[in-house]
C-alpha cells in the first residue's frame, strides 16, 4: 500500500484495523450466541479474507458453511439480478445462521440471501458484514454486526473485487475513478 498507488484515491482502511473490527465484532457474536451453535454462511467470493479474520475470534462452537451468488458481473455497477452460482451444503432448518459479507451496498444481496434461509426455515439469521454503504441501500435491510460504515464510492481490496482482480489486497481502498472512466 502507498499514498501514490494510482489505482486507488485512497485508501480506507488497513490490515491492522480490519483485524481489530473482526476483534470487536467476534467478541460480540460470542456474547449474544452463547450456549448456541450458528452456522456461519461465508458468501462467496467477496467475505473470504473478513471470514478468515472474523473466524479466528469466534470462541463458541460454530459450523460453517458456503454460498456463492453473484449481483455485481464484474464491472462496478449492480445488475440487480442475483444469481445463485453455488448452494449450501448444510440444511438450514432451525438452525441460527450467520451471514458473512464483505460489503451491503443496495442492499440486494443481502435481501435474497436472508429470504432465501428464511423461506428453507432457518430459525434466525443476522449478518455480519466486514463494510456497510449506507447510502447505497435501495432496500430496507440492516446488518447486524458492522465492521465499518462507508461512504458511496466503489471499494476494493481485501477480497472485494475491481474486475475480479486486486480481491489479494491487504487493505480497502477507493478505486481511482480514473481506472475506470
Ligand atoms: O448490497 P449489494 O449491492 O447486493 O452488493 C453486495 C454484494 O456484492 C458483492 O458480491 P458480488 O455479487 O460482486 O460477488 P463477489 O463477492 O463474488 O465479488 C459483495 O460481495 C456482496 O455480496
Ligand atoms: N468491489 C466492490 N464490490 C461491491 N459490491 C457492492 N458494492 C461494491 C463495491 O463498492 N466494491
Amino acid at each position: 500500500m502507498t499514498d501514490t498507488d494510482p489505482r486507488f484515491s485512497r485508501i480506507l482502511h488497513d490490515h491492522d484495523e480490519i483485524e481489530n473490527a473482526a476483534k470487536r465484532i467476534g467478541a460480540q457474536i460470542d456474547h449474544d450466541y452463547a450456549g448456541k451453535t450458528p452456522i456461519l454462511v461465508v458468501v462467496l467470493k467477496g467475505a473470504v479474507m473478513w471470514a478468515g479474520d472474523l473466524f479466528k475470534n469466534i470462541s463458541i462452537d460454530v459450523e460453517m458453511d458456503f454460498i456463492d451468488i453473484a449481483s455485481y458481473h464484474g464491472g462496478i455497477k449492480s445488475t440487480n439480478a442475483i444469481t445463485l452460482r453455488t448452494d449450501l451444503t448444510s440444511d438450514v432448518r432451525g438452525h441460527d445462521i450467520i451471514l458473512v459479507e464483505d460489503i451491503v451496498d443496495t442492499g440486494l444481496s443481502l435481501q435474497y440471501l436472508i429470504s432465501l434461509l428464511t423461506d428453507r426455515g432457518a430459525k434466525s439469521v443476522k449478518t455480519a458484514t466486514m463494510l456497510n454503504k449506507q447510502q447505497g441501500h435501495k432496500v430496507a435491510v440492516k446488518a447486524d454486526y458492522i465492521g465499518f460504515e462507508i461512504s458511496n464510492e466503489f471499494v476494493a481490496g481485501y477480497g472485494l473485487d475491481y474486475q475480479e482482480i486486486w480481491r489479494n489486497l491487504p487493505f480497502i481502498g477507493v478505486v481511482n475513478p480514473e481506472v475506470y472512466s
